[in-house]
């Protein structure tokens, strides 16, 4: 079968498996669902465009991302995201922040660690030409 969506098929099953480690952290729970808009009517005025983890497998299984690169760019639009939307000095924020700084750190350290750099190299060649 083609070997390029060899290698996508690859991808997606890594990246499922780095979706699923980073969900199943309870420090990462408050990223795992998108923020409820019925709780937080404000929340769609001041973020853009929302991202969570829940959202990101549906992507990879749609086929929405073609290299890490992508995925950790929507890792840090989470971060972002956390980061905007609760700026406050109090502890609650605080908290949120520090989670949302974890997160991003924990993901690139796991993509980096667990990643062949010559596969996220190929996987970003075929992006590029598509
Ligand atoms: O930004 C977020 C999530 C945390 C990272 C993503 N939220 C916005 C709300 C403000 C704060 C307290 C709760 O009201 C809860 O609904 C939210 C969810 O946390």
């Amino acid at each position: 079968y083609d070997r390029e969506e060899h290698t996508l098929r690859e991808l997606r099953i890594f990246l499922r498996d780095m979706c699923k480690k980073l969900a199943s952290n309870k420090l990462f729970f408050m990223f795992t669902k998108p923020v409820d808009t019925e709780e937080v009517p404000d929340y769609p005025t001041i973020i853009k465009q929302p991202m969570d983890l829940e959202t990101m497998m549906t992507k990879v299984d749609f086929h929405r991302y073609e290299c890490a690169k992508d995925f950790l760019n929507d890792i840090e639009l989470i971060c972002q995201n956390a980061l905007e939307y609760n700026p406050a000095r109090t502890s609650a924020d605080k908290q949120i922040r520090h989670r949302a700084c974890s997160l991003r750190d924990y993901a690139y350290t796991l993509i980096k660690t667990e990643m062949d750099t010559d596969f996220e190299e190929k996987c970003q060649e075929i992006s590029k030409k598509r």
